[in-house]
């Protein structure tokens, strides 16, 4: 017994030890770097905390002392979102650098950094700066892919995806997206509450955006038919549980953690545990996933075979297939782990960004409705008058100028990914605006895209000259980087661009360097589509609450987006999942 105590005591002696050795390294480190730094006698990284201190966060804000909070807020994931310039300013500035500030804890060093340079140098240097083990584990679970690897593995697949990501996928999306929208119209204003006047209110419609990203994702990824209403769509394969579609959807809605829980143990979780339903639905779609994409493989590899892809069908699939079956040397190929996994990658990654961006668009033209009726203009040029008319890809999508302005002014602000992380093996020498620093090995760098987009040095006042006659009357009491004005992306007639390009390092919601978001332009293409389409008949506002005023009504929109939760991406707490969440009412008005 006696002897038992003693190597508990030990192990935890040696623990503590551990830990107070790492500190007092990391703070050492920190003095001899030079930049601004905090102390914390904690490991942030340490996966237990990780993944409590999320939910915690109102909690430990409510009781702990302003002081304690304001400081211990720093090593909560999705910080940035919430704390946004605030650290650099309070904590970093008075050190003598108002870009980067280190955080010398019981874990590895970490390099916070709103520094441009910092930014664009460790994004360019994919070979010293890494992608972090734990997106791996996350986004690892169907195979490795271009999001989780490292090195000459990473370089082979980016090759691939890069070529399959091209002008005739971004013409099948584009058709895809008009082709749900008309599909979610066609829902909400056949059960809205004033069909004679083409009106709807519905607190759904933020699902819908999600339905609408999903089965675009599916069709021009991976070919499955999926029409609006799934009474015309994939039938349930025999012997399966759910269609590829539902089982995508379950194993999406995980990824932020559950999905790392081994499949045999979620199909036997047992019922008298919490979370039964959801795990158990989980373990069915983590088991299924990989079937059905290996039947759509199957069924796509017989359509090249059969010569069918030549009439023009043109999804990432078949592209990955085909630009796989087109490398000679084997060692450039895709394998079929990798295949799987980068299927997998283009649905998760590509599926919740899109479906955020636009969410958060649409509260915010409901916030400050004024911007809808300089779309208006933008729209009314470039749409049909007659609903029945498809848009042309190539003809509208380059004149949305306006429609890509607010994207971009939606993503400044509400950027999905808030910060991105590596990690460098070795020491490593790096430039900042300040000069060079060295950085220990294993240490962590964390590019705040939060705090880089709203920089006072960059944003405020941009492109006032493009701002329509109504803006100047606005009385704003927020500074101009924190508002949102999409006129600033807009240059004045006769400009070498139409569209404002901001400093580099400076506006990274698509990340940079070789690494830089693949599908950038496929979200650009389905965002456009969205909007053309709802726009083109419709207004959208907030339905009000029993006996709310409008200020009322500005209120809860300006709670829903700084209520927001950084998740794997930053999402508007509440709005998806009405049926359970009670959603967040909508309503689309005629316009005409
Ligand atoms: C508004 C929509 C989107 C946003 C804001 C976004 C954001 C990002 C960011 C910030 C990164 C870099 C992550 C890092 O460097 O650590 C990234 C990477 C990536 N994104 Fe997106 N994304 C969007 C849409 C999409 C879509 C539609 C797809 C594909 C269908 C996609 C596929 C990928 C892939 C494969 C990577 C990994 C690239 C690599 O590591 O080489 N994304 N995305």
């Amino acid at each position: 017994m006696s002897s038992g105590v003693g190597i508990v005591g030990v192990l935890v002696v040696l623990y503590l030890t551990n830990f107070a050795y790492r500190l007092f390294r990391n703070v050492n480190a920190a003095k001899s770097i030079g930049l601004p730094f905090l102390v914390y006698p904690i490991d942030p990284s340490n996966i237990i905390w990780l993944l409590t201190s999320v939910p915690l966060r109102p909690w430990l804000k409510r009781i702990l002392p302003a002081q304690i909070w304001k400081r211990l807020t720093l090593t909560i994931y999705g910080w940035e979102f919430y704390e946004k310039r605030r650290p650099f300013e309070e904590y970093a500035a008075p050190q003598g650098n108002q870009k980067s500030f280190l955080i010398a804890s019981c874990g590895s060093l970490e390099l916070h950094t709103a520094d441009p340079i910092v930014a664009t140098e460790v994004l360019r240097r994919t070979n010293d700066f890494k992608m972090p083990p734990l997106t791996g584990l996350l986004l690892g679970q169907f195979g490795h892919n271009v999001l989780t690897t490292n090195g000459e593995r990473w370089a082979k697949q980016r090759k691939v995806v890069a070529s399959v990501i091209n002008e005739r996928i971004s013409k099948t999306i584009f058709d895809s997206t008009v082709c749900q929208t008309t599909g979610m119209l066609d829902e909400l204003l056949f059960v809205g509450t004033d069909r004679e006047r083409g009106s709807a209110e519905s607190t759904k419609m933020f699902d819908m955006i999600k339905q609408i990203t999903i089965h675009v994702l599916s069709e021009a990824g991976m070919g499955v038919k999926a029409p609006w209403r799934s009474k015309d769509g994939e039938k349930l394969r025999s012997g399966f549980k759910m269609t590829y579609i539902e089982a995508c959807k379950v194993v999406m809605e995980s990824v932020t953690g559950p999905i790392i829980i081994p499949t045999s143990i979620l199909l036997n979780w047992p019922s008298w545990l919490p979370g039964y339903r959801k795990l158990k639905q989980l373990g069915i779609a983590k088991h299924e996933f990989p079937m059905h994409t290996e039947i759509l493989l199957n069924q796509e590899r017989q359509r090249i075979w059969d010569k069918k892809t030549s009439s023009g069908q043109s999804n990432i699939m078949s592209q990955l297939l085909q630009a796989a079956e087109e490398q000679e040397n084997e060692a450039k190929a895709l394998s079929k782990e990798e295949l799987n996994g980068n299927l997998f990658l283009f649905t998760a990654a590509g599926f919740e960004t899109t479906a955020n961006t636009l969410s958060y668009a649409i509260v915010l033209l409901a916030r400050y409705p004024r911007w809808q009726e300089w779309l208006f203009e933008e729209v009314d040029a470039l749409m049909s008058t007659d609903v029945s008319v498809s848009p042309e890809y190539s003809s509208v999508f380059p004149r949305a100028t306006r429609i890509m302005a607010v994207m971009l002014e939606t993503l400044r602000l509400y950027p999905p990914v808030v910060h991105v992380l590596r990690t460098n093996e070795t020491p490593q020498e790096l430039m900042t605006s300040e000069g060079m620093i060295s950085l220990p090995a294993n240490s962590s760098v964390i590019i705040n895209h939060i705090a880089l987009h709203l920089d006072p040095d960059v944003w405020p006042d941009v492109n006032r000259c493009s701002d329509p006659s109504w803006v100047h009357t606005d009385n704003n009491e927020l500074p101009d980087e924190s508002t949102f004005r999409p006129s600033r992306w807009i240059n004045p007639l006769g400009s070498a661009r139409p569209m404002y390009q901001p400093p580099k390092g400076c506006f990274l919601p698509w990340g940079h360097g070789p690494r830089v978001c693949p599908g950038q332009k496929m979200g650009q293409v389905e965002f456009v589509a969205v909007m053309l389409k709802v726009l083109q008949r419709h207004r959208i506002d907030a339905v009000p609450l029993i006996a709310e005023k409008p200020r009322e009504v500005e209120q809860r929109l300006d709670g829903l987006l700084s209520n927001s939760v950084p998740k794997m991406t930053l999402i508007m707490d509440g709005i998806y999942d009405a049926g359970t969440t009670g959603g967040v009412g909508m309503r689309l008005t005629s316009r005409k």
